[in-house]
């Protein structure tokens, strides 16, 4: 039989299929498409330059061994690019680089540096008429590594910023998007990456904006017709930190001009740190171009802080503040506030202005009553094991039936009202409810919310399922 591009690749794609993880199956090679064969050269194309550089960084010899077991010993791979041009004045074209020969790329790089030597910029922190051209890196100085507590539910979120903080933009964690609840320590860890950068590279521009200011400054720049300015602005920086990233969502100019200057800083090898209060595939109104960028490098989730975890916040929080405690009053605080680490801090702070304005001892019945009356709805924040629980008395199956592989109709509808409402009504992404809920992924969850929603809508018995759940949950 005839051997094309398209049959020699899928049979190195079942190869690679089974030596790889699934998850990085399908992120580093199910968006391949195999272009071209000439005698013992395949040509793959691939997304982007970034694309191209992980595979020959991670996955060269697995390529190898697949196309030497389809073309024999002097096969070879062609990648075809398409370079993306991140000032949208030239088209974006294809460029072909056989594999391992990284000197093209670089040359790619500086050839685009080149065309823009010195760009004029305005900088749109300046307030008008006051001259400074230096950057304020807008970072908060008391949120470094050393006040950020290390626990089971940051552990990996914090050490990849501390990595990206030693080696800016030459980790693969580029852009590294922190995500999670509210209060949870994303902009803590993000301004963290920014203070060491400075402190160990202090020729490095970092800077730190709220997607917020990002898109007032946007909307300025449009206004007062500086738009390439503005961009300008944003393309020398070394160490872009953006914070709720989040909220780009629904506003396309916006977004447009952030595609552009990530895709500058990406391809030039400067750091991108982004936060957000969801994981990018539940990120709504946002392009997927990209959110496909956001996905890049590494997702990394902070969970809601566990007990020792929280008792140690408090500690330090109290050490830092110089301020004392009794033991029963702190560990009240922590079993009780459990999936807001601000709320946690207010509690502490309301605490000690309520003692001292009443003169009185900082006690336990103070603490519950601090805790009644400023912190009620996080004391009483749902848990997905209290979701499951629920769902399990309710519909009398065992929770390691729900949480089971089983496909039968009723534990398949009771695991996925379980998602449904662990969704609505807990700060969790989608991987983890499906982390928790039967060891699902992502998708699985999003199409138990969907069917819930449909459901809810046609069938009155499943209707009246839910409302009952619903009302039991609440009189948690
Ligand atoms: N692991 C931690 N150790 C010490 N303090 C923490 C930790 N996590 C969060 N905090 C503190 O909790 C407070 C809230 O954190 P932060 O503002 O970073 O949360 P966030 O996730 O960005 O919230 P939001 O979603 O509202 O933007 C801050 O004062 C921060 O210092």
């Amino acid at each position: 039989m005839q051997h094309t591009a398209h049959s020699v690749w899928k049979n190195c794609l079942s190869f690679i299929e089974d030596n790889i993880s699934n998850q990085a199956y399908k992120t580093w090679f199910e968006p391949i498409e195999a272009v071209n064969l000439t005698e013992n050269s395949l040509s793959i194309k691939v997304p982007s330059k970034f694309f191209y550089e992980w595979l020959e960084e991670h996955y060269v010899e697995l390529l190898k061994s697949a196309l030497t077991k389809e073309l024999g010993k002097g096969a070879k791979l062609v990648y075809s690019i398409k370079m993306e041009n991140t000032q949208g004045k030239k088209k974006s074209h294809t460029e072909s680089i056989p594999s391992t020969q990284r000197s093209n790329v670089s040359a790619q790089s500086v050839e685009f540096k080149s065309s823009q030597k010195n760009p004029e910029f305005k900088n749109p922190f300046v307030i008008p008429g006051v001259r400074n051209l230096k950057i304020d890196s807008q970072l908060n100085s008391n949120y470094g590594f050393e006040s950020f507590i290390e626990g089971d539910a940051n552990r990996l979120a914090r050490s990849a910023s501390l990595a990206v903080s030693n080696k800016p933009g030459g980790t693969s964690f580029n852009p590294l998007l922190i995500f999670g609840g509210v209060g949870l320590g994303k902009t803590h860890l993000a301004h963290a990456i920014g203070l060491e950068v400075k402190e160990k590279f202090p020729d490095k521009t970092v800077l730190y904006i709220s997607a917020e200011k990002f898109t007032q400054q946007h909307i300025e720049s449009v206004r007062k017709n500086n738009r390439n300015d503005f961009i300008h602005f944003y393309q020398i920086i070394d160490v872009l930190i953006v914070d709720d990233i989040q909220l780009l969502s629904g506003k396309k100019g916006t977004q447009d001009v952030f595609f552009h200057i990530f895709n500058h800083l990406h391809q030039n090898g400067k750091q991108v740190i982004l936060t957000s209060d969801k994981a990018p595939v539940d990120m709504q109104e946002i392009e997927n171009r990209l959110l496909s960028r956001f996905k890049w490098g590494l997702s990394a989730e902070l969970m809601s802080p566990d007990y020792q975890t929280r008792l140690s916040i408090i500690e330090n929080k109290l050490y830092r503040d110089g301020v004392e405690m009794p033991e029963d009053v702190i560990h009240y605080l922590a079993e009780n506030i459990k999936s807001n680490i601000r709320e946690l801090e207010g509690a502490i702070i309301s605490l000690i202005a309520h003692s001292s304005f009443s003169r009185t001892e900082v006690s336990i019945d103070l603490a519950q009553q601090i805790v009644k009356n400023y912190v009620k709805k996080t004391s009483q924040q749902i848990s997905i094991d209290r979701i499951q629980q629920v769902v399990s008395e309710y519909f009398q199956l065992d929770l390691e039936l729900i949480q089971s592989k089983t496909r039968k109709r009723n534990i398949v509808q009771a695991r996925q009202l379980a998602m449904s409402f662990s969704k609505r009504l807990t700060n969790n992404s989608l991987t983890s409810i499906g982390k928790q809920i039967g060891k699902r992924d992502h998708a699985t969850v999003l199409h138990a919310c969907k069917t819930v929603d449909n459901l809810k809508l046609t069938n009155k018995e499943f209707k009246k399922f839910y409302d009952d759940i619903d009302r039991k949950l609440k009189e948690t």
